[in-house]
């Protein structure tokens, strides 16, 4: 690790968080947690990919939008990121070496990576076993990787796990019903993900509702989606499992499924196994219940009279109400809901249908407050409503930031 770090009051902390086809990104100082600047890499190695990045000067934002030719990978568009920042009017550092810390989101740990870990040569070879148990992510943090040591040579690289907050999940929530020897020879387990999001929403709500010790239900809903139960800020079960793919309804994949439709369409529709996987990962969900995955697109269809994507709604909060009431029951009580991610920050009709007719619980909405939008913490549920529901901003970027910096200091 560079001891230098630990010596300078300000350290210059580069997020990245590769999905498949996109790239978002986050430089902090810290430890002020000042946002120099963001942005968002879109449709790497497909047609039309576009840049948007946001630079926050003395409180003003200013957007930079790039609709480069072509993007044919993560490093070419790293690249053209590494130029925004050290390029232009509005470049933020002077080059690459000013860069002294690269925080990752990798989505899956395992059973190796519970915690927070610098990332060197062997780190690297340990993470490849992990590719087969998030297909749709791993690989893809393990390219940024790759391509940030290329461009931030300086800089020391740090993995942040969303396996590692869920690491407080007891063995009745995390284990499977099957032979022992499944878990002890090859760690099949629940390991859950979104830890990042779900701990640090859930930290932000017992500040703004002043209590520590609270039970909390985190509902993150972005193209993947997971709930948690966390009590006194542990996580204690969570709705995705051994891959990000089971419990709610998602973008493009499935959430829980009878694993019996699997045998059924390998035994008799012929199906191979990367065939299912790709079913279930990428054609499945509110894509294949309606043809779109984006929210906004959906609610524009249930505008034109679909009943297709009324129907998919209906299933989509359905599942998101089923885990509420498990949850509940997990916790032995309920202080607070919170809602998050693109979906749950932004689409009141979700919250609304996922939090019907649950007054027996305690849980009320507010129907206009509902439909208010905030930037900040935003309280959302009726006055005499038992249980708070809220709408919290998640910030994953800052959660890796702040994670990082305790590391090198
Ligand atoms: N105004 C909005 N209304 C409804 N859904 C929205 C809105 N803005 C964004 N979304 C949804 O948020 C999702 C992306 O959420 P995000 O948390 O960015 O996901 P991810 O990090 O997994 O890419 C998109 O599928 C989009 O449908
Ligand atoms: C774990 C996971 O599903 O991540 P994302 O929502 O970013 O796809
Ligand atoms: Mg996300």
């Amino acid at each position: 690790m560079n001891h230098e770090l630990s010596t300078m009051n300000q350290i210059n902390i580069f997020v990245v968080n590769s999905g498949s086809s996109s790239i978002k990104y986050q430089l902090f100082k810290m430890p002020a947690q000042n946002p120099v600047c963001s942005g968002l890499v879109e449709r790497i190695g497909l047609d039309n990919p576009s840049i948007t990045h946001k630079v926050y000067l003395n409180g003003e934002e200013k957007v930079i939008k790039l609709n480069p030719e072509e993007l044919p990978d993560h490093e070419a568009g790293l690249k053209e990121v590494n130029r925004l920042l050290a390029e232009g009017e509005l470049a933020v550092i002077q080059n690459p070496a000013d860069i002294q810390v690269v925080g990752h989101r990798i989505v899956h740990g395992g059973e190796r990576f519970t915690t927070t870990t610098v990332i060197d040569g062997k780190v690297k070879e340990e993470l490849k076993q992990t590719f087969q148990l998030a297909p749709l992510h791993n690989p893809a943090s393990y390219l940024g990787i790759e391509v940030a040591e290329k461009i931030f040579t300086n800089a020391t690289q740090i993995g942040v796990f969303d396996t590692a907050f869920h690491q407080t999940l007891p063995p009745k929530a995390f284990r499977f019903a099957i032979p022992n020897q499944y878990y002890t020879d090859f760690n099949i387990r629940s390991y859950g993900f979104h830890g990042t999001s779900h701990k640090y929403v859930t930290e932000q709500a017992a500040a703004y509702l002043g209590k520590a010790d609270s039970k909390f239900i985190s509902i993150h809903l972005g193209n993947g989606c997971s709930m948690a139960a966390v009590s006194n800020g542990q996580s204690i079960d969570t709705s995705m499992g051994f891959g990000p793919l089971s419990g709610l309804i998602m973008g493009t994949r499935s959430g829980d499924i009878d694993p019996t439709v699997i045998f059924y369409l390998v035994n008799q529709l012929g199906y191979d196994i990367n065939q299912v996987s790709n079913l279930l990962n990428k054609q499945s969900g509110m894509l294949g219940l309606t043809g779109q995955s984006d929210m906004r697109d959906i609610t524009a269809a249930i505008e034109q009279g679909d009943e297709n994507a009324r129907l998919a709604y209906d299933l989509y909060a359905y599942r998101i109400k089923k885990y509420i009431g498990a949850y509940t029951a997990v916790l032995n009580g309920l202080d607070a809901i919170i809602f998050t991610a693109g979906v749950g920050e932004n689409d009141a009709r979700v919250r609304e249908l996922a939090c019907a007719e649950l007054d027996y619980l305690g849980i009320r909405l507010d129907e206009a407050k509902n439909k208010t939008r905030s930037k900040e913490i935003n309280e959302i549920s009726a006055a005499d409503s038992r249980v708070k529901i809220l709408v919290v901003p998640t910030n994953e970027e800052l959660e890796i930031a702040q994670q990082c910096y305790a590391m090198v200091q």
